[in-house]
């Protein structure tokens, strides 16, 4: 592919970083990023949850929260993208600035807060997407958040997969944003248990021949209890995997000072480690029964094939699209393919967990 992002990166390095986002998603809906999918080798390629990947990158949430670049994101390479966190109700998220770029650490900061048009945009965009008879292939995934102001948290669950569940070929459930108050208290055994419960029910409420996989995406910032209490949970409660993780509140030393103390989630390079140690335990603590998808921190295909040994199906990312451009799936996908090679595994799927074995 023609990379142009060493020349559009720095430009749009002289914008605030929303400003930047923002014209990054009108460059791609008006089709000034030329697509360059490029072939996925085929040991790439894997079945997760009865669908097909053409490869295991996707386009972590949170990017694309509006469903309007999805079709462009899948023709740049990405094997899925998982537009939303979507709420019922449009809201304008938190006050600016709440996106921060964290150049030297190849980090971000955000505080967004779900901004985002609402449910019925984004399902109407899904919809018409689906009477295009020109659609990018690829695994469409949607990302369910609550509104700020709703009490009975499921209720707005419920509301997201009743209208998404024919609409999508994924759900995922997001407790573990640290932008919205009160959110990654449902992570809690007993929220957890109940929330699961509902959304399980709707989902079965929909009456479809085939009912889209429900993923929980949880937190990096969780206690041994927590983790094993999700991990019980998620198996007992017949949810289909995980996403681990969300960013962190933490801020490891390498953050520098006059970042350290902007609220917000942490994601990128300093994520790497952490969630990929969560990552690890929640695959050891669910034997293994549970599809995860990895995600914190990606940017190479040797952090990609880390994940994938300690128990990831599938990863994510974001952050580093910022830093390196959309060549970075291009690049992940072909030392992830070497890797794979040099260490005698003909699928992904061979290889996932390996490190456990
Ligand atoms: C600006 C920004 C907005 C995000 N918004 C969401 C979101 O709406 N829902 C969600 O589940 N995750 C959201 N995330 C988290 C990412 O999906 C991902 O879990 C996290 O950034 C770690 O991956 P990364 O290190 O590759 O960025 C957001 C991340 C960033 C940087």
């Amino acid at each position: 592919m023609i990379d142009l992002y060493p020349l559009a990166g720095p430009l749009l390095f002289r914008f605030d970083p929303e400003t930047a986002h923002g014209l990054t998603i009108k460059a791609l809906k008006s089709g000034l990023v030329p697509p360059a999918r490029g072939k996925d080798e085929p040991a790439l390629h894997t079945r997760v949850w009865g669908l097909d990947f053409t490869n295991p990158v996707g386009l972590a949430a949170g990017f694309d929260k509006n469903a309007e670049v999805v079709d462009a994101m899948l023709n740049l390479g990405f094997g899925f993208v998982e537009p939303g966190s979507v709420t019922p109700r449009p809201q304008p998220g938190n006050p600016r600035p709440r996106l921060f770029r964290l150049v030297e650490q190849r980090a971000v900061i955000n505080r967004m807060g779900f901004n985002n048009e609402g449910l019925e945009a984004f399902a109407q965009r899904l919809e018409r997407r689906r009477e295009k008879a020109r659609r990018a292939p690829g695994i469409v995934g949607a990302n369910l958040g609550k509104n700020k102001d709703t009490a009975d948290a499921a209720d707005d669950y419920v509301i997201g997969v009743r209208r998404l569940a024919p609409l999508a070929d994924y759900l995922v459930v997001n407790v573990s944003s640290p932008n919205t108050p009160g959110l990654r208290a449902l992570q809690g055994r007993d929220p957890l248990r109940a929330l699961l419960e509902r959304v399980l029910e709707a989902r079965a409420s929909c009456g479809l021949s085939r009912n889209p996989p429900l993923l929980l995406k949880i937190a990096p910032d969780l206690t041994v209890e927590d983790k094993s209490d999700i991990a019980a949970v998620a198996l007992e409660s017949g949810i289909d995997g995980l996403i681990v993780s969300n960013t962190t509140i933490a801020r490891p030393d390498s953050i520098p000072a006059a970042m350290r103390s902007e609220a917000g989630g942490l994601s990128g390079a300093p994520l790497f480690e952490p969630s990929t140690s969560v990552l690890r335990e929640i695959y050891a603590l669910t034997g293994g029964k549970l599809p995860i998808v990895g995600v914190g921190g990606v940017a190479t295909g040797e952090d990609a094939y880390a994940k994938i040994r300690a128990g990831a199906s599938l990863v994510q990312l974001y952050s580093a699209m910022v830093y390196a451009g959309p060549a970075v799936v291009h690049r992940i996908r072909r030392e992830l393919a070497e890797l794979l090679r040099r260490d005698g595994f003909r699928s992904v799927a061979e290889a996932v967990g390996a490190d456990h074995r």
